[in-house]
This record gives structure tokens, C-alpha cells and sequence, in this order.
């Protein structure tokens, strides 16, 4: 299979579980690996026929600027299933880091595969 990626795209989001987190908005750092046949826009040298990766940072930017969880996890879980439905993506892996979320930890976070690798 091959790969699009997206890495350290950064966005803002009122995330957490404190209530002190829920009156501010935190900045939240992405890598997305997302899986794609890159062979027919590499023969065609066409944009429609790649999977757009200004396209998807977009969409992930709007969707995290607008979200309002509590747990990382959610806010991962249900991206994952909006951009695989979104862009027809089968399979990918996102890690999510909050910088600054524990002391003396540079960031904490999640990563997650779902779908089918090829
Ligand atoms: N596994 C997780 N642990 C914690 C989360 C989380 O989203 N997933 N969140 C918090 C707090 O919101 C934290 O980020 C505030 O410092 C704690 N643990």
C-alpha cells in the first residue's frame, strides 16, 4: 500500500476534562499517515486522482477547530471514521499530541490504525 502524510499539522480545540480546559482552547498537533494507491495520479500526473492532502488537512483543521471533547480518544476515534467515510480512505493512522498537557513531558497523546491495510 501506499501513503499520503500529513505531519505536525497544527490546530485549536477545546479539549479535556478538567473544567479549567473547557473555558480555553489548547493547541493540538496531528501526524496522519492515510493509505492510498498513489499509482494512477503518478501515471496521470492529475490531482483528482490523488488523494488531495490539502484537502484533508483542511477538513481535519475545521473539524478540531469546531469539536468540543473531553478525551483525546474521541476526538480521534470519530475523526478517523469522518475521514475515511469523507475521502474514501481504507485504512490510516493518526497520532494526536497535546504539547504541554503534563508537566515535563513535551506532549502526551494518542495513535490509532483503523481499516483495511492492503
Ligand atoms: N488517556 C487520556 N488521559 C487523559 C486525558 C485524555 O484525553 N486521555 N486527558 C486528561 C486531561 O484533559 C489532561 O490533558 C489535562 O492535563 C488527563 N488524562
Amino acid at each position: 500500500m501506499d501513503y499520503v502524510l500529513i505531519e505536525a499539522l497544527e490546530a485549536q480545540a477545546v479539549i479535556g476534562v478538567y473544567d479549567w480546559e473547557r473555558n480555553i482552547r489548547q493547541r493540538l498537533s496531528l501526524d496522519l499517515t492515510l493509505g492510498w494507491d498513489n499509482r494512477p495520479a503518478a501515471q496521470s500526473d492529475d490531482l483528482a486522482k490523488a488523494l488531495d492532502y490539502a484537502a484533508v488537512s483542511a477538513r481535519v483543521t475545521a473539524f478540531i477547530e469546531a469539536s468540543s471533547y473531553q478525551l483525546v480518544e474521541t476526538l480521534v476515534e470519530d475523526l478517523a471514521a469522518l475521514l475515511m467515510a469523507e475521502f474514501h480512505i481504507p485504512w490510516l493512522r493518526i497520532r494526536l499530541r497535546k504539547p504541554g498537557a503534563v508537566a515535563n513531558a513535551a506532549s502526551v497523546g494518542v495513535q490509532i490504525e483503523r481499516g483495511q491495510r492492503a
